[in-house]
């Protein structure tokens, strides 16, 4: 299937009519680039932005007379009729197919491989986790799961149980399996995830090892040595008691998904369940770590 793009500069004012009217003329998505960087100022009103310059991207299948919609365009007031747009093709691309090229093996620490299903594995004496991320989060192309892996492969997990909060793909609660772990729970609010999970440790032959729950089936007793949490801030800071729970006393916790402005106080916070060290930092990301009092 291709497409055809019509593109119209605005303002933010009329942004949302105008996307409505386009919507309604046939437009199968709509996209704003908000142009801040550009405002508008109204005289005498010093610096306060009245209207920002906004583009609309309206997506068409590749056959759709647009003329119609440009001449019902040019009767709207605020646009005119000799108002700025564009008309572009838009080239075809299997988007999935291209996201699945540009996917390859990637090592992190000194034996973790985290390999795409799909393709051979670079040394097949190296832990490999094979994966295929589905629907769900988790590729180790994102630094916050990236930390997580090499914090996983520095340790020894051999025979300990572990829990992945949050666990998206799976993909550190299948690592941390392949690295030893007798036993992973992961939990998440999406069930896209548990299922992306299921399968990512099936693929693993390690999903006897692999418990799986929503948040609201967990059980009430649950406790592992090793917790990662690759989750955002938010929840980091509201579930904190609840995770410090989990961690059995001398165990080991990881948080990440923070932002290295935010790692401060998350840790300060967790320092009350927690001995925590000092954050490590990957790009804008954070990864913490500590031991259960
Ligand atoms: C950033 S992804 C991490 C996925 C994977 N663990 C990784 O490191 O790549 C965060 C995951 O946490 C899940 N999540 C968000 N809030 C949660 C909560 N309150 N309880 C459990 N899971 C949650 C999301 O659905 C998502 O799958």
């Amino acid at each position: 299937m291709a497409w055809i793009q019509l593109k119209i500069d605005t303002d933010n004012q009329h942004a949302e009519q105008l996307s409505d009217m386009l919507m309604e003329l046939g437009s199968l998505s709509i996209t704003y680039e908000d142009g801040k960087d550009t405002p508008i100022y109204e005289p005498n009103l010093g610096e306060t932005p009245l209207w920002s310059h906004t583009v609309i991207t309206a997506l068409f299948e590749a056959d759709y007379d647009l003329a119609p919609v440009v001449e019902m365009l040019k009767l709207q007031p605020y646009l005119g009729a000799d108002f700025s747009h564009k008309i572009e093709q838009v080239e075809d691309k299997d988007w999935e197919r291209e996201w699945m090229d540009n996917f390859h093996p990637i090592q992190f620490g000194r034996r973790l491989w985290i390999c795409p299903s799909w393709r051979e594995v670079p040394d097949p004496e190296a832990v490999n986790v094979m994966l295929d991320p589905g629907l769900a989060f988790g590729t180790g192309t994102h630094p916050t799961t990236a930390l997580c892996l090499e914090w996983l492969d520095g340790l020894d997990l051999q025979g300990k149980e572990a829990i992945d909060f949050g666990c998206g793909s799976g993909i550190l609660a299948v690592a941390a399996l392949k690295l030893g772990a007798a036993k992973v729970t992961g939990i998440d609010i999406d069930y896209q995830a548990i299922d992306a999970s299921k399968a990512n440790a099936e693929r693993n032959q390690v999903a006897d090892k692999l418990d799986l729950y929503l948040p609201e089936d967990q059980p009430a007793d649950l406790k592992a040595e090793v917790l990662v949490a690759n989750i955002l801030a938010g929840p980091l800071r509201e579930l904190a008691p609840l995770i410090a729970e989990k961690v059995q006393p001398g165990g080991l916790l990881a948080l990440s998904g923070l932002l290295k402005e935010q790692a401060d106080e998350i840790s300060q916070h967790y320092a009350q369940w927690f001995d925590m060290d000092a954050p490590v930092h990957k790009e804008d990301w954070s990864r913490l770590t500590g031991r259960r009092k």
